[in-house]
């Protein structure tokens, strides 16, 4: 058997070309959304991602506000352009790409950003109101890896999902995000501390591995026919993505969201439908 692709590609372009459509509704009315980032130091990936997103930006109509600081940048210096992005009328919604350079307070960063334009829902005032079971942008990684399986239509309500990382940006908010009454899942959270992550991975119907270690879901781990989404990012010595799914689950599973192309395109699109909805709060 080899396992159904969970294209994110495809679907994210399916997702960009519905953005663009409610993009050109808002300028009919005057408004136009804007997406800054903040980028700090000289990280290729990141560089690369950030690219990435203003070039997605280009495609729906959203205009770009680039800021970009040096590796030495120190905690004011980064702090500042945040108040600069919050007082900027022309900007819907940013972003601080992480990680930070060592030695910088990432979560002071993210505190003093203003939570209506937070686009990575990632402030803590909107993670409380994920909590909360309150309206708030939505983690784009977490909400993409949901909007993924929807659209392919693997059953979320009732899965046994295991969910392998407690990383800021997908593993600690995913779970808030499948538990809610929409979503229905029950979730189990795996992590470096988890003593038997076989015999968790065995009873998932889904599988969201994000722990950033190469290949560490083996085939032998994975369910038949269970839903694998690949979210690890290494990379070997020629600077390839090596994901945490060894190559052979494609055998096993029935749906498998590869790396790349997978769950990666997804986070940039959901970014900026967090965008987008913003602006259109914004516009009444
Ligand atoms: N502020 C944030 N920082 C980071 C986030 C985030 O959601 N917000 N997530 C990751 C990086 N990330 C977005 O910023 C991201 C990662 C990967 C992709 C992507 O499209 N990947 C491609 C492959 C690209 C390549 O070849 O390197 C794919 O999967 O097909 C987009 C965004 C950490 N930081």
């Amino acid at each position: 058997m080899s396992a159904q692709i969970l294209d994110g590609k495809a679907t994210a372009a399916a997702i960009k070309s519905e953005l663009a459509t409610r993009v050109e509704a808002l300028k009919a009315r005057g408004v136009t959304p804007g997406l800054g980032t903040v980028l700090v130091g000289d990280d290729v990936a990141s560089q690369k991602y950030v690219a990435g997103k203003h070039r997605d930006c280009a495609q729906v109509g959203i205009s770009s506000i680039q800021r970009e600081l040096p590796g030495t940048a120190t905690q004011d210096e980064i702090e500042d352009v945040v108040r600069e992005l919050n007082a900027d009328p022309g900007c819907t919604g940013y972003i601080v790409q992480l990680p930070l350079p060592r030695g910088i307070d990432t979560n002071r960063v993210l505190e003093l950003m203003d939570p209506a334009k937070d686009a990575d829902g990632l402030h803590p005032t909107n993670l409380g109101r994920l909590v909360l079971g309150e309206p708030a942008p939505l983690p784009c990684t977490p909400n993409g890896i949901i909007e993924l399986l929807r659209r392919h239509g693997v059953e979320i309500a009732g899965a046994e999902v295991v969910v392998v990382g407690r990383g800021i940006t997908v593993g600690r908010p995913l779970p808030l995000l499948l538990t809610r009454r929409s979503e229905n899942a029950t979730v189990t959270q795996c992590h470096t501390g988890t003593r038997d992550l076989g015999a968790q991975l065995r009873r998932a119907d889904i599988v969201v591995a994000a722990a950033g270690v190469p290949h560490l879901i083996k085939p032998e781990y994975v369910k038949p026919g269970a839903a694998v989404l690949d979210v690890g990012v290494s990379r070997d010595e020629s600077g390839k993505i090596v994901g945490d799914v060894h190559p052979g689950v494609a055998e096993v599973a029935g749906w498998v969201a590869p790396n790349p192309g997978g769950v990666g395109p997804m986070t940039r699109a959901m970014l900026l439908s967090n965008v987008v909805e913003a602006a259109e709060r914004n516009a009444g």
